[in-house]
């Protein structure tokens, strides 16, 4: 109803990575809430890694308590460009784990990458509810931070469309009654493209999502499937399923975010037009709902939904995580740090696009051949798995470069 909506006490929010793709629609959706007059949300604090020119005009339209960028060398720079606001400033990783210990209700995840694991622990630890974009955090550590979050008493949410679209359908209550995951993919840029093509494929190309507008390594992820792939190991994460009874299918129009079978035969899927302001207006007023400016689903116009198997050959990275999340232990880590190095060293064309996957499997390899935990249980185990394949990854990359 609306007055129990107008009646929602003031949420306090962080959004560690708030200069991103997901960051920035986060505080869209805080800048048109107060404009609805709906519900307030207080910004208690915003994060970057360098970008301080938007970190600065965020800062000033949002007003939060704390900033914190975690390049040092920005330090000054955000000093001047804050000069005479009232809001304390760090610097330095460091700065950020503070800004996620703060006291904010709701703390966004939206760092990419391994980066955003300690903070998001951090948070996690004073029982924080994580709404969760950062799903590298789940694939390296996912038993460390789901066992913080409990220990703790707080929640995650997931803001991944298509976690979000099984979170909204899941029986959480009865999960022996879900018999299988079906998580749908767009099949990126590269879904029609022969292998020949892939191979001389370019960063510009790459991050050219068909249907969403997203940072450059999760566009990435997507044209090489790696990105369905550490969706695979996050789902396994967030719901009480085996990742053998997680499917995934090729839906190139991106409207059935993901869908739910029960053992009677019925699938239950969320469905909205690609718009991540939608999976994130969910987590931001959790357990209500609010207005959301997000882009309204016309099924006359898109006509038509198709669907398809994908294609193990051109897209090798969804066997790799299959793989890496059947053997558990040091690979689901392994698998997300060798993918960065890789992703990374492609976007500095160092390295071509079929070599993505290429290199991950090399580290894969020799990770298996090394004796490593059979599950990780401390943060210092997964941060020594992950240095550890990085270092072997960029030897790998090394190694191409000069061949
Ligand atoms: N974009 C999307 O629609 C979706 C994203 N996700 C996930 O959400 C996460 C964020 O994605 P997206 O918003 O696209 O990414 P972007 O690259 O757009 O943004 C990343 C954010 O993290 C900050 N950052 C980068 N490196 C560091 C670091 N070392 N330390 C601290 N902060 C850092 C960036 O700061 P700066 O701007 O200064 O570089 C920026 O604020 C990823 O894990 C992605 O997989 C999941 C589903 C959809
Ligand atoms: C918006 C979102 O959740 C992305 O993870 C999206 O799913 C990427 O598209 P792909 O389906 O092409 O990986
Ligand atoms: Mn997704």
């Amino acid at each position: 109803m609306a007055g129990d909506e107008g009646a929602r006490r003031a949420r306090r929010v962080t959004i560690l990575g708030s200069t991103g793709s997901i960051g920035v629609n986060t505080l869209d959706l805080i800048r048109f809430a107060r404009e609805q007059g709906e519900a307030t949300y207080e910004v208690e604090a915003l994060t970057a890694n360098s970008n301080v020119g938007l970190l600065a005009e965020q800062a000033r339209r949002f007003r939060p308590r704390y900033v914190a960028v975690a390049d040092p060398s920005k330090q000054a720079e955000l000093e001047a460009a804050l000069d005479g606001l009232e809001v304390e400033i760090g610097a330095g990783p460091e700065a950020i784990e503070e800004a996620a210990a703060r006291d904010a209700d709701w703390v966004m995840a939206a760092i990419v990458g391994a980066a955003g694991l300690r903070p998001t622990l951090r948070a996690a630890k004073r029982g924080a509810t994580i709404a969760l974009a950062n799903k590298e955090c789940l694939v390296c550590a996912g038993d460390i931070l789901k066992a913080a979050i409990a220990a703790a008493g707080g929640e995650l949410l997931p803001v991944d469309s298509e976690h979000n679209a099984i979170f909204q359908v899941f029986d959480f209550e009865r999960p022996e009654r879900v018999s299988r995951l079906i998580l749908t993919a767009s099949g990126g840029p590269f879904r029609c493209w022969s292998k020949a093509e892939m191979a001389a494929a370019t960063p510009a190309q790459a991050v050219a999502h068909p249907n969403w507008s997203m940072g450059a390594k999760i566009s990435v992820d997507s044209a090489t499937m790696m990105n369905k792939g550490l969706e695979l190991i996050e789902a396994a994460h967030i719901f009480p399923i085996s990742s053998e009874n997680i499917e995934i299918i090729v839906h190139p129009q991106s409207v059935i975010h993901s869908m739910v079978e029960y053992v009677d035969g019925s699938v239950l899927a969320q469905l909205g037009a690609p718009d991540m302001r939608t999976p994130i207006a969910y987590t931001l007023a959790w357990p209500e709902r609010m207005q959301s400016p997000s882009a309204r689903l016309d099924l006359a116009d898109i006509a038509r939904l198709d669907f398809e198997a994908p294609d193990p050959e051109r897209f090798p990275a969804l066997r790799l995580a299959r793989e890496a999340v059947r053997r558990g232990g040091v690979f689901p880590a392994a698998l997300n740090a060798a993918n960065e190095i890789a992703v990374a060293a492609f976007l500095n064309g160092q390295l071509k696009f079929l070599d993505i996957a290429a290199i991950t499997e090399q580290v894969l390899d020799r990770v298996g051949r090394r004796n490593g935990p059979a599950m990780l249980s401390t943060l210092e185990e997964a941060v020594a798995v992950d240095e550890e394949a990085r270092r072997l990854a960029a030897e790998a990359v090394a190694a191409r470069a000069a061949a």
